[in-house]
């Protein structure tokens, strides 16, 4: 089971260690069962109480009893990350292969941060992030924590299971789940499994403010879930390895012990997950398209107000009901990149061609909008109420930033789909000097 809330204090023990959080302070000279206390920070001491995030863990061992961190060599897992390309066109990728389990690389840390779609260092990756079965070996020997920012995992097919210092969370596609930075965590997966991870930096993600909109709506503060504490007091005389992802590098280090030591907790900085299915849809029920931030499930700010380093958007199942409008989305170019991944369905201004597991990158300033199939059905459609995106679920990581995308991402994951141009190709001219006004 999980506790409901968004950012709230939350607390928790397992259930085995009655009485293990401690009463009325946080550093108790000695702790109940002989804990430690750790505060995990995930903002500075000083921030606004608003954005101030921190959480106090009372673990079997302290996180610090580990051996010296050493750079994951390169031509490994971090081989793919630091050969960027910019390049402004429209790119669209067919279905990302599942590595099989017998490849070499993966495991969650192995197949998902080697393959980085694209990088800006400032502030934000994308990985596209594809995995199998025996994750098995990463969450028994291996985790991973990131000390550069944070995670939001997209699964979109097959569930997994996420292990964090916290306790577990569940989730499925259609589910997402947030990891933030400095949390230590691991995935186990159930067969062929695939997804995508967006990472940001220097800002944690939280619901976007919601104006004239009201107190309700869009995602709403308690359909957030939260972990409960659950803790296993394994040694591992063979080596646990700890790999922390720090300035863009991978390094390694050793311990005889599991991390998932935590007994209780308490804060508000803490991983979640959240079910697509519960977001609050707002739509237009009068005329024209609404900009897509009316779908923003999560937002990470930066310091321009309104600016996102980026937003988290769906595409979710609603009712189109605008009259003499063309209800697709508009044709347009935007001072945002915008990335779009399909958990499943099919998207309503690209029905062929854009697939659940592919994904498409439209870069700032790029010009993109329906395909042209898309264009002619929608001028002549007779406009009645309508479901939109029945049975589909599409996505988009929405960033102020530009990216580069990564030679994996051009060239070597090979899905690159090289006729994706060629979809606004057949729009013609319907421009006619001679129009007129119809009478009323
Ligand atoms: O309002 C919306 O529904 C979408 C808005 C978007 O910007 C996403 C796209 O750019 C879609 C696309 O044409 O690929
Ligand atoms: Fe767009």
């Amino acid at each position: 089971w999980y506790m409901r809330g968004f950012g709230n204090e939350f607390s928790s023990e397992d259930p085995r260690c009655p009485g293990s959080l401690p009463e009325g302070q946080n550093s108790p000279q000695v702790c109940p069962y002989g804990l430690y206390a750790e505060q995990l920070s995930g903002s500075a001491f000083t921030c606004p109480r608003p954005a101030n995030k921190r959480s106090w863990l009372y673990r079997i061992l302290p996180s610090v009893k580990h051996k010296p961190f050493t750079l994951v060599p390169c031509g490994d897992l971090t081989e793919n990350w630091d050969e960027v390309e910019p390049d402004p066109n429209q790119m669209r990728w067919l279905p990302f292969t599942v590595p099989k389990s017998t490849d070499k690389k993966v495991d969650f840390v192995a197949v998902s941060l080697a393959f980085p779609l694209y990088i800006t260092f400032t502030e934000l990756t994308t990985h596209l992030r594809l995995k199998t079965q025996n994750i098995l070996v990463l969450s028994c020997f291996r985790c991973f924590n990131n000390s550069d920012g944070d995670f939001l995992i997209v699964p979109q097919q097959g569930e997994i299971l996420v292990t964090t210092e916290f306790g577990k969370m569940m989730v499925e596609p259609n589910e997402i789940c947030v990891i933030q930075q400095g949390m230590r965590f691991s995935v186990d997966v159930f067969g062929e499994t695939r997804g995508y991870i967006l990472e940001v930096y220097g800002a944690h993600f939280e619901l976007p403010d919601l104006g004239p909109i009201g107190a309700n709506g869009l995602a709403n503060p308690r359909d957030f879930l939260y972990p409960v504490a659950w803790y296993e007091d394994r040694k591992v005389p063979t080596g646990y390895t700890v790999i922390n992802k720090y300035q863009g590098k991978l390094f390694a280090c050793q311990q005889d012990f599991s991390p998932f030591n935590v007994v209780a907790w308490h804060g508000n900085y803490a991983p979640y997950k959240y079910n697509l299915k519960n977001f609050m849809v707002i739509n237009c029920v009068a005329f024209d398209h609404a900009d897509p931030s009316i779908f923003t499930v999560l937002t990470a700010k930066s310091t321009k107000p309104g600016v996102a380093v980026a937003d988290f958007v769906i595409f979710p199942p609603r009712w189109g009901v605008a009259d003499h409008t063309f209800r697709p989305p508009y044709y347009h170019r935007n001072c945002m990149s915008e990335f779009m991944g399909l958990i499943e369905g099919h998207y309503e201004a690209k029905e062929e061609g854009f697939l659940p597991g592919g994904a498409s990158l439209h870069s700032i300033m790029t010009p993109h909008g329906p395909d042209a199939d898309c264009f002619e059905k929608n001028c002549t459609a007779e406009l009645q109420p309508e479901r939109v995106a029945e049975e589909t679920m599409a996505f988009m990581f929405e960033s102020s930033f530009s990216m580069a995308v990564t030679k994996w991402g051009l060239q070597t994951c090979q899905k690159l789909d090289k006729t994706y141009h060629q979809c606004w190709e057949p729009l013609r001219s319907h421009f006619n000097p001679n129009w007129k006004p119809s009478k009323k």
